[in-house]
C-alpha cells in the first residue's frame, strides 16, 4: 500500500524527468501500480484512513513521484455537492496526452502544492481552463475527454509531472500573484 514514505521531493532528480510511455497491451504491474495509487488518493480523502497512514490530502499522484519514471497518472476528484457524491473525475490515465485546449487561461486563487514539496510556494500557477486529452484506461481502451476548471488543472498538474515539471515552475518569480489581461481566477 502506498504511503508517504513512498513519495519522493523535490530535488530528487526523478521529479526533473521525462517519463517513458507505458506499453501496451498493459502489464499486471502497470495495472496494480494504477489501482494502488487510486486507492492512495481515496485513503488520503478518508479523514480516518488519511489519519491512521499520516497521508497529505491528495487529488492526483503521477507515477514519478513514486521513483517510477512512467506516463501514467491517477485523479480523484471528489465531488463539491453533497446532494450528489459522485466524484467529479476518477481515473487512472495511461500515456495521457493533451490534444487541444482553449486560449482562456485560469488559476486557483488559492494556488497549488504538491505531495512531493513540503513547504507552501504561494503564487498563481496560470494553466489552460479546457483541456482535451486522450489517454488509456486500465482496461486498455483509448479514452478522450474533454476537462475544464479544476479538473483540468489538477490533470494538467499531474501530465506536468510526467515531463518533469513542477507547479512552481509557472509562478511569476518577479510578482507570484502577477495576473495577464483574462486569466479566470477560480477560488
Ligand atoms: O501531483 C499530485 N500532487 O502533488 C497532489 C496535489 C495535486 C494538485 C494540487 C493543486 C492543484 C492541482 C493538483
Ligand atoms: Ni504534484
Amino acid at each position: 500500500m502506498i504511503t508517504m514514505d513512498d513519495i519522493i521531493r523535490e530535488g530528487h532528480p526523478t521529479l526533473r524527468e521525462v517519463a517513458k510511455e507505458v506499453s501496451l497491451p498493459l502489464s499486471e504491474e502497470d495495472i496494480v501500480l494504477g489501482e494502488e495509487m487510486m486507492t492512495f488518493l481515496k485513503n488520503s480523502q478518508d479523514p480516518e484512513k488519511a489519519e491512521e497512514l499520516a497521508l497529505r490530502g491528495g487529488v492526483g499522484l503521477a507515477a514519478p513521484q513514486l521513483n517510477i519514471s512512467k506516463r501514467l497518472i491517477a485523479v480523484h476528484v471528489p465531488s463539491n455537492d453533497l446532494e450528489n457524491p459522485e466524484p467529479l473525475l476518477s481515473t487512472v490515465m495511461y500515456n495521457p496526452k493533451i490534444l487541444s485546449h482553449s486560449v482562456q487561461d485560469v488559476c486557483l486563487g488559492e494556488g497549488e502544492g504538491c505531495l512531493s514539496v513540503d513547504r507552501e510556494v504561494p503564487g498563481y500557477v496560470v494553466r489552460h481552463s479546457k483541456i482535451t486529452v486522450s489517454y488509456y484506461d486500465a482496461a486498455g481502451e483509448k479514452q478522450k475527454k474533454r476537462l475544464k476548471d479544476y479538473e483540468s488543472i489538477v490533470v494538467q498538474h499531474e501530465i506536468d509531472h510526467l515531463n518533469g515539471i513542477m507547479f512552481y515552475d509557472h509562478i511569476n518569480e518577479q510578482n507570484p500573484f502577477a495576473l495577464k489581461d483574462g486569466v479566470l481566477v477560480i477560488e
